[in-house]
């Protein structure tokens, strides 16, 4: 039996299942950080993991940027890079995401550090940067489609935490009102990348692939955060402790 190549827009539906299947809106911990159920201890645990996330994510940028020949691709993709490092030190995504572990009170050279930052955050988010650093570009764009579906969480999660947490204010939770423009922006280009460039069954195979490690990526975050922090509340050796 010859498998045809599904279209463009059968592909952007099978993309789209993935994400309602395995996005990590779907997780427990998320429901409960934004139905304002942890506890300020717990909210400091998601956000100091959640930095190296964001640390790492310039890193994984500019892996893909050291790839792509195409000058066209390199000056789309760069813009990524600066959304997240600013350009003068004062603006940027991980100042940003700062202010948000500084209002809840964490030291800041210790999240910089990731000091106290569980195992497998470290382990997931380093899959994530080598992925992009090793696979093909195809498989690389298709692994960041996951921002597909971001604004949504985003919304939920901003009016959520600000709905519940009396430590949560507008301007900690600043970071997330610039990826509403942010990401929807880098998703479009991705998803119009994949749709051109996968035409035959096994590439279109390598980009669903692509997005299903990268919600396990995510998903193992909050796997790892739910253990230690939740149930059955064991934290690793080396692991942050609430106080
Ligand atoms: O708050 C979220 O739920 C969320 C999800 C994702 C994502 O789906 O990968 C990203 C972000 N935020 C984010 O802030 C961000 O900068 C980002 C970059 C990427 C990527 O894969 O390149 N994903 C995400």
């Amino acid at each position: 039996m010859v498998t045809r190549p599904m279209t463009p827009d059968e592909l952007e539906a099978a993309l789209r299942r993935i994400g309602a299947e395995r996005y990590h809106n779907l997780h427990p911990f998320h429901r409960l950080l934004h139905e304002g159920r942890l506890d300020k201890g717990q909210v400091q645990a998601w956000a100091l993991n959640r930095y190296y996330y964001q640390s790492r994510i310039p890193l994984k940028d500019a892996a893909f940027l050291s790839r792509a020949e195409d000058p066209a691709l390199r000056r789309e993709w760069r813009r990524r890079i600066e959304d997240h490092d600013g350009t003068d030190g004062t603006d940027g995504g991980i100042n940003r995401w700062l202010a948000l572990t500084d209002g809840l009170r964490l030291d800041r050279a210790d999240v910089e550090a990731g000091r106290g930052i569980l195992p497998a955050t470290r382990f997931a988010v380093d899959a994530y940067v080598r992925y992009v650093r090793d696979k093909s570009l195809l498989e690389a764009v298709a692994s960041s489609l996951t921002e597909l579906f971001s604004p949504t969480i985003i919304s939920e999660r901003v009016s959520g935490m600000l709905r519940h947490y009396d430590f949560i204010s507008e301007d900690t939770l600043r970071y997330f009102g610039h990826r509403m423009t942010q990401a929807p922006r880098d998703s479009d280009f991705a998803l119009d990348f994949v749709k051109r460039e996968a035409r035959t069954p096994e590439q279109q195979e390598q980009v669903l692939e692509a997005l299903r490690f990268k919600c396990d990526v995510l998903w193992a975050q909050l796997d790892a955060l739910h253990h230690a922090y939740v149930t059955p509340g064991l934290i690793p050796p080396g692991g942050f402790r609430p106080r």
